[in-house]
């Protein structure tokens, strides 16, 4: 696990501190998306606003120390200067069966690009050419992610089989299999857990294994470290959420928003795919999003975690907390409080 970086915060605050102003919301969405119908959240309150910390449940404590670090910033230091007051987001259409994409896109009015899933598990190449048609239908532009989930061969076959896209993001594992469909096929290849899940996200670049990178705040450490990895990695970047709530949400506009450069639309039109959020959506209008700062958040009842998963919250906090002070193997070298 890489060290996380924390921009200008170099005194983490005390885990009980993080602790007195955090609350856990489990928030309905409107379809599954990444095999959950409902996305729990923790939201930590500090001195810039709020933060969130959401690491999905089956992740370990050394990969989810980084989403902690990257809440933290956010509530403590909040965003980092705009250069832009837009950012052109893209559709995100879960696996759907393809006579649902037309109602899915209905919740981004005047967005140009989907990005469709593909290689979903128990599904077949036919659901995936027939999902991306129906989007075709709709939108003029459309990125496919694969989420890791095919083999070289089943990649190259799957990519001929469903023609033009603007880019295929992460269609196999690894950043070796990466580079080798890159070099049998013609679309651009974009890596997503080949950076944020890799000790060094900087390989791809090495091993020539992707055209442009996937950069999200919350498993790389914050907005400055994106902003950090955007200006090192040499690639055209798009900023994605982890599927975040209003609160993750505004990170991830913020980043995109103080990018230097900025010339693909990104993943952040996410909120569409919630019921309810605890703060104003970050909905879509003319294909793009604002960036806009969230200091109040609202947690009615019928979004607050059950006390177990509270609980079970509050000891990930306790462990992740632990991991950045130096405590577990991989430290940050942040000083404790
Ligand atoms: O990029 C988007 O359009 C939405 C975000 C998204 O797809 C996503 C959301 C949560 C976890 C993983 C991913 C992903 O890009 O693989
Ligand atoms: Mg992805």
């Amino acid at each position: 696990m890489r060290q996380v970086l924390v921009g200008e915060l170099d005194v983490l605050p005390s885990a009980a501190e993080l602790a007195a102003g955090a609350v856990v919301v489990t928030l309905p969405m409107r379809t599954r998306f990444r095999g959950i119908t409902s996305r729990e959240v923790m939201l930590l309150r500090g001195p810039a606003g709020w933060g969130e910390f959401a690491p999905f449940t089956e992740y370990d404590d050394a990969e989810s120390s980084a989403w902690l670090a990257a809440g933290i910033e956010a509530a403590y230091l909040g965003p980092p200067p705009a250069r832009r007051d837009r950012v052109a987001v893209n559709a995100t259409v879960p696996a759907v069966p393809a006579d649902q994409v037309a109602g899915v896109l209905a919740r981004y009015p005047g967005a140009t690009t989907a990005k469709v899933k593909v290689a979903e598990p128990g599904q077949r190449l036919a659901d995936d050419v027939e999902r991306v048609a129906a989007a075709r239908e709709v939108v003029p532009a459309v990125r496919i992610d694969a989420n890791g989930g095919w083999s070289v061969d089943e990649a190259v076959a799957a990519i001929a089989a469903i023609g033009d896209v603007e880019y295929a993001e992460q269609p196999c594992r690894t950043v070796e299999e990466l580079a080798q469909v890159r070099r049998r096929v013609g679309v651009p290849i974009a890596a997503d857990e080949s950076i944020r899940k890799a000790d060094d996200p900087l390989r791809v670049v090495a091993a020539d294994a992707a055209d442009l990178a996937i950069l999200k705040v919350a498993p790389l450490g914050g907005m400055r470290a994106v902003l950090s990895l955007a200006g090192q990695i040499g690639l055209p970047v798009v900023v994605s959420s982890a599927l975040d709530s209003a609160v993750g949400m505004a990170a991830g506009v913020a980043a995109a928003a103080a990018l230097p450069e900025l010339d693909l639309a990104c993943g952040l039109g996410t909120g569409s795919l919630f019921v309810d959020d605890v703060a104003p959506s970050f909905l879509p209008s003319g294909g793009e999003v604002a960036p806009r700062w969230v200091t109040d958040v609202s947690v009615p009842d019928g979004l607050r975690a059950s006390p177990d998963r509270e609980r079970w919250w509050r000891e990930r906090l306790a462990r992740c907390h632990a991991v950045l002070a130096g405590g577990g193997t991989h430290g940050s070298g942040w000083s404790r409080t």
